[in-house]
């Protein structure tokens, strides 16, 4: 059968338009939910501010319509006193009143806009600091995976950038719009008494305007998530010109003015889609705004000539115009407050969306708790693990034991799969088929929690703290953060003891350049102090992820005399491309593209003469 493409069309817009319906109903939905939501946010940051808005809202509500009818009132006085010359006295008495009522209005008016502005700044800068902390409180909470996701950074920079003050503004959105509902109603019933026919005429000419503002809100908020991977680039390439870390590279490379450029280019592109919907939203609430204005003219008019006719009075005549104006701007606000508690509403799913996800990685209900010390080390059963989104496993079937004191030292090429074993050790991720044993045990039945703080770790790209020295190796184990005779002894341990006694002010110089009187470090004296931290912990496992990389030989030399004093009875891995650490160790395990594929002591490996004995020799090989 054929089906003109033009019916086609209209079938489509029918069928968009009842689902356009659906839709709106959802969303409107969805923003009343949403704004409940939003007022216990506000109001667990501050319940006196929320209660004063609360309260000068209702109070400006009722305003206008007040200080419309003592105009009336004042206007009729006015007439009657000029027909009826008799009753001036008391007229002038009258209007003294009315004129000091108005005066008190309009004062009152003017102190409970100053109190909504306090109010609101106030509760603004709350609020925000508030969401800021449940943020970092709850990302606290979550898996290493989240924040391995692209979209994940997008939802934190949408977060980051709009519900800091969304939230507030939801509030007064939702606040405005009782107060425009309020007045509106007050002043509906004014008119109503007059002329009720244009009571509706006042009501209706907003439609049009509310339903383009709103569709043009839902779009925005559409473009703003289909940019945020655009604003997210040029938000880094900002960080990349600012940060101290980069400047060096960029300066060499003379990389400054292509990531200008790049960024220049980006914010262009950025504009020129978000400038677009702007001016056509405005344009659009220009265009439907002219139709309100229309409506407010011919009632004008008409009214106007009414009172010509003496079918009003003069009082009447102001009170009608007055009213007629304020129930159509009010009607628009109550619109437009919808709209844009719609539109906060949008963006402030998603900061909901990010405080309601939930960790990944399971926690037994009872945890089993870890014996100290271990008396069974490490075990790796058939394990194999695959980063999400990838398809080769980062760690294929991957079978070794530990015993309880003994090192293990891991070898392979880059991206083998080392630093992917130490984080499934730690639990940042649980391997999609196999098990690890620590203890005898599946560490899925230990709280990660505990089973960290056995475990010591230093990663191969540590933080740089911008924190003082004693911060730096005391964050190692927080409950001793003030205590120097412990940061002393894990200095002492990790070399960094030399590194703090060049130090200005000891261990209370601050490191980085990020604040004021910081200290910038070398990549050596960065991985003595970030080795301190891990030395802070009486973890019964020590994991160095190529501990050695940007030290000296000499500090090298003699961070492996300690280590063995250091790790004597204590399980350790690390991890190192330095086969003079390597050999060292009591177990070696050597990584092929996820594949364990030599294991045994550095005798053992040599004599076996495969892969393991390939690589020593090439490393030894310039030293012969
Ligand atoms: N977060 C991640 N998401 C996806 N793939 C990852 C992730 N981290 C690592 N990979 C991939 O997994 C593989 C193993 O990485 P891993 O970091 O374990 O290597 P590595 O042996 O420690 O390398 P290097 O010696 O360079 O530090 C690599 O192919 C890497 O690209």
């Amino acid at each position: 059968m054929y089906i003109s493409p033009f019916k086609q069309e209209r079938e489509d817009e029918a069928h968009s338009l009842k689902e356009q319906i659906r839709k709106w109903w959802r969303n409107l939905h969805g923003a009343v939910v949403g704004s409940a939501r939003v007022f216990r946010l506000v109001w667990g940051t501050s319940p006196k501010l929320t209660i004063g808005m609360a309260l000068v809202t209702i109070l400006q509500a009722l305003l206008p319509a007040s200080t419309i009818y003592v105009n009336k009132l004042l206007l009729d006085t006015v007439e009657h006193a000029i027909v009826r010359h008799s009753e001036i006295a008391l007229a002038i008495r009258t209007i003294i009143i009315l004129a000091i009522v108005q005066l008190l209005l309009n004062l009152g008016g003017s102190l409970l806009s100053t109190l909504m502005n306090i109010f609101q700044q106030a509760l603004q800068d709350r609020t925000s600091n508030h969401v800021q902390y449940l943020l970092i409180q709850h990302a606290n909470t979550l898996d290493m995976a989240f924040f391995e996701r692209s979209e994940s950074y997008d939802k934190l920079h949408e977060v980051q950038r709009e519900a800091l003050y969304r939230p507030v503004n939801m509030i007064s959105s939702t606040f405005g719009l009782i107060r425009s509902l309020g007045t509106f109603f007050s002043m509906v019933a004014l008119l109503v008494q007059l002329r009720w026919f244009l009571a509706v005429l006042a009501l209706l000419a907003p439609v049009p305007a509310f339903i383009s503002d709103a569709r043009y809100g839902w779009k925005g908020f559409k473009l703003a998530r289909s940019q945020s991977p655009l604003r997210r680039m040029m938000y880094y390439l900002v960080n990349l010109l600012t940060i101290d870390d980069y400047h060096k590279e960029i300066k060499i490379f003379s990389l400054g003015d292509f990531f200008v450029a790049r960024f220049k280019d980006l914010a262009q592109r950025f504009m020129q889609e978000s400038q677009q919907l702007v001016t056509r939203r405005y344009l659009a609430g220009f265009f439907w705004g002219m139709l309100t204005t229309l409506t407010s003219s011919g009632t004008f008019l008409y009214v106007a000539l009414e009172a010509i006719y003496a079918h009003i009075s003069i009082g009447d005549l102001t009170l009608y115009t007055q009213a007629a104006n304020s129930v159509q701007s009010n009607f628009q606000n109550v619109l437009s407050g919808l709209s844009s508690m719609y539109e906060n509403n949008l963006y402030l799913s998603t900061l909901f969306e990010v405080l309601e996800m939930k960790q990944e990685i399971p926690v037994p209900a009872q945890p089993r708790p870890l014996e100290r010390p271990f008396t069974q080390g490490i075990e790796f059963r058939n394990v194999t693990f695959r980063y999400e989104g990838k398809e080769e496993p980062a760690l294929n079937n991957v079978s070794f034991k530990l015993k309880a004191g003994e090192t293990l030292a891991i070898v392979g090429r880059n991206g083998a799969g080392k630093t992917t074993l130490v984080k499934l050790l730690t639990r940042l991720y649980d391997p999609q088929e196999g098990q690890i044993l620590v203890n005898g045990h599946d560490i899925r039945e230990y709280d990660p929690e505990d089973l960290r703080s056995e475990i010591g770790v230093i990663f191969q790209d540590f933080v740089h703290y911008q924190l003082n020295v004693q911060e730096n190796i005391g964050v190692g184990r927080l409950e001793f953060i003030e205590d120097r005779v412990r940061t002393t002894q894990a200095a002492e341990k990790s070399g960094a003891t030399e590194v703090v006694a060049k130090l200005p002010h000891g261990f209370d110089t601050v490191l980085g350049r990020w604040f004021e009187e910081g200290h910038q470090l070398s990549g050596g004296e960065w991985q003595k102090v970030a080795l301190a931290r891990g030395f802070m912990r009486d973890s019964q496992l020590l994991i160095l992820d190529e501990p050695t990389a940007a030290l000296d030989a000499k500090a090298e030399y003699d961070l492996f005399v300690r280590m063995r004093e250091l790790t004597l009875n204590r399980t350790a891995i690390f991890i190192s491309h330095r086969f003079s650490t390597v050999r060292q160790a009591d177990h070696i395990l050597v990584i092929e593209r996820g594949h364990l594929i030599e294991q045994g002591s550095h005798e053992d490996l040599m004599t076996l003469d495969g892969r393991y004995a390939e690589l020593f020799n090439l490393q030894a090989l310039p030293y012969r």
